[in-house]
């Protein structure tokens, strides 16, 4: 086990002026290897250049448990050499799923009947409009990783009609066991009914969706985000739903969580969930496995199971 094989060290710091301080104080000398949370964001911060010149020069990998790995700076980490895993297809059951849960929630306008039930009033004085089947209907999926395929095969079980657009194309098999089309950016935009967002943040995806993309959609679409907040400009959904461009949307994530748009909090055409993608027993169970994994083989070998991609060359 990782405990007989390393000494465990545990930072006690609760803000990231602290954490800078105790990493300074050379609390964390001779540590080669970090596991790092999703949540210590809301203690440290971004891991970025800052952070690392004050952790010691003996840190050689950092474990990222999750699947999203935007809260560090790869370029930085790998200037210092510091090598970064993530957690790939861990996620991808329980955040497809999410997915589907804020589709099907979306399009049948769940959150006000749901809000109004909870306060007394039933459906409402003013009942919630008739939803949408998902049958028949174009699903646009931007971004076509694990999570994206995952999400594609549940969709076509609810008869959905699967469009993909991506940096680069499937394998010709692939986009025939999940019967999904690939198109351009700009069709995918055109002719999605709902589009989902399940691609990465990094400086090439932030706010991809925006005014002018809001503006090129189907009028009455419905948007699904359970990637991450920031590859979609949230003040321009709050426009585009107030237009009428936008006619429902399923948000898992947002640009500055735990902060979410009045715009969006007072919107009941929006189902909002505060960021539960991969919040099961079984899938946090995968994800820390992964991640051991992954401390575990730097221990051993010098190397990660699953390198973040940027660095594959390292
Ligand atoms: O794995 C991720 O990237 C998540 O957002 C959930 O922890």
């Amino acid at each position: 086990s990782v405990a007989s094989a390393a000494d465990i060290l545990t930072p006690t710091s609760m803000d990231r002026a602290s954490f800078l301080a105790e990493a300074s104080s050379g609390a964390f000398d001779g540590c080669t290897v970090a596991y790092r949370t999703f949540e210590s964001f809301s203690v440290t911060g971004k891991v970025d250049a800052e952070l690392l010149s004050a952790l010691p020069p003996s840190l050689r990998f950092i474990c990222h448990n999750g699947a999203g790995y935007d809260q560090v700076d790869v370029p930085a980490c790998t200037a210092r050499g510091i090598h970064v895993s993530n957690t790939p297809s861990a996620v991808d059951d329980a955040t497809a799923d999410m997915g589907m849960f804020l589709l099907l929630g979306a399009l049948r306008n769940l959150a006000v009947g749901m809000a109004s039930l909870r306060t007394g009033h039933w459906r409402g004085a003013t009942p919630p409009a008739l939803g949408h089947d998902p049958q028949g209907k174009v699903l646009g999926i931007l971004g076509m990783g694990g999570i994206g395929r995952n999400m594609a095969k549940k969709a076509l079980a609810f008869g959905m009609k699967i469009r993909y657009s991506n940096r680069t194309r499937l394998e010709p098999a692939v986009e025939k066991e999940i019967e999904a089309e690939y198109v351009d950016f700009k069709t995918l935009l055109a002719e999605s009914d709902v589009l989902s967002l399940n691609l990465p943040l990094n400086p090439s995806t932030r706010r991809i969706i925006s005014s002018d993309e809001f503006a090129a959609m189907k009028k009455g679409i419905t948007i699904v985000n359970t990637a991450r907040g920031g590859v979609m400009d949230e003040a321009a959904l709050v426009e585009a739903l107030s237009s009428g461009k936008v006619s429902s949307v399923g948000l898992d994530v947002y640009e500055e969580e735990p902060k979410v748009h009045p715009g969006l909090l007072e919107n009941p055409r929006v189902m909002l969930v505060p960021h539960m993608g991969t919040y099961t027993v079984e899938t946090h169970q995968k994800m820390e496995e992964w991640t051991i994994s992954n401390v575990a083989m730097a221990l051993e070998s010098g190397r990660l199971q699953s390198i973040v991609p940027e660095q594959s060359e390292m």
